[in-house]
């Protein structure tokens, strides 16, 4: 598969602060990476390094194929940049505004009026920017972000000031992107709308990589419990209580809900022992962990290499 994004043992120093300290990684085309960490671990260097804004201090940088520092437009116009704190000429109206990233970028004439419609933002396009709510604002900077179909799309919190519709709606046109091949990369600490959303995650500590993988790899690697939670009739709490054993391990929930955690291995035995002995209950949901615990265990220090 050709690589969209590929680092190599990339540091970047300011003084003594390593903001980015040996990182390696690298991302195809389609792929929608989620790129987590705490406030200073290091992610928005790391877009910058991916952009050409910032020069690594050690190791090599390379975006389509090129050196993004190396100041060749036609990468740039390739990539697609949303910034944390967007920006615009308050004056403007939406539709001018496009139109000079659109010229900027050397976009197709006339982009600008499909990125208003796809963004939800055509009834609007030709308000000034400065009447916009912050979701219009946050969905004009997507739509720049957006222009020209770029091959590689760097987000930086992205669904700052969306209401959870257009968060929705901006999931979509993500995953499209990704679809139609682009490499997108998600940075935000919204650790649970970023589950289901991004097929991979990155989870940066201090500078350094500490976890890379799909949920499913994340989760393997953790062997974090899952959440076992069963449901019984009206009077059969005490029966399945007595069935599972180990009462110290149950939780209650209520008078007919039972609650345990098990491990990949304990999950799997107890699947096949309700099958076989038919168990107690009426209904049984198994909640894997979410990213938050997984982002929580690796940040305990258990580092994946
Ligand atoms: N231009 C700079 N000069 C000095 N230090 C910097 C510079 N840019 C970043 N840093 C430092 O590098 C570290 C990583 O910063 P970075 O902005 O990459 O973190 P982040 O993960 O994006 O954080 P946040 O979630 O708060 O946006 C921080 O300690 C920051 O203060």
């Amino acid at each position: 598969m050709s690589l969209n994004v590929e680092l190599k043992s990339v540091a970047r120093h300011y003084g003594p602060v390593k903001a980015v300290d040996d990182v390696s990684f690298s991302a195809g085309p389609g792929e929608v990476i989620a790129l987590v960490g705490h406030n200073g671990a290091g992610k928005t260097t790391l877009i910058k390094l991916m952009l050409g804004l910032a020069r690594p201090t050690a190791g090599s940088v390379a975006v389509l194929g090129q050196d993004p520092a190396a100041g060749d437009a036609s990468v740039r116009r390739r990539l697609g940049y949303l910034p944390e704190n967007v920006s615009f000429n308050p004056a403007l109206t939406g539709r001018e505004t496009l139109r000079f990233y659109v010229r900027l970028k050397g976009g197709r004439p006339r982009e600008e009026n499909g990125l208003l419609e796809r963004l939800g933002l055509a009834h609007a396009a030709d308000r000034r920017v400065g009447t916009y709510s912050k979701g219009m604002r946050q969905r004009l900077g997507l739509a720049q972000a957006m222009i020209g179909t770029p091959a590689v799309l760097l987000l930086d919190e992205p669904t700052t000031g969306l209401d959870p519709e257009l968060r929705q709606q901006f999931y979509g046109i993500v995953r499209e992107m990704g679809t139609a091949g682009a490499t997108v990369l998600l940075c935000s600490h919204a650790l649970n709308e970023l589950e289901g959303n991004a097929g991979r995650v990155v989870i940066m500590n201090e500078g350094r990589k500490i976890a890379d993988g799909s949920l499913d790899e994340l989760r393997h690697i953790a062997q974090l419990p899952t959440k076992i939670r069963l449901k019984t009739a009206e009077d059969g709490a005490q029966r399945l209580r007595e069935w599972i054993g180990e009462p110290a391990r149950l939780r209650q929930i209520n008078g007919h809900i039972v609650e345990f955690d098990a491990t990949p291995e304990e999950k799997t035995a107890f699947l096949r022992r309700a099958a076989d002995q038919g168990a107690p209950f009426i209904d049984l949901d198994m909640v894997p962990p979410g990213l938050d615990e997984l982002y929580a265990h690796f940040l305990a220090g258990r580092t994946l290499r």
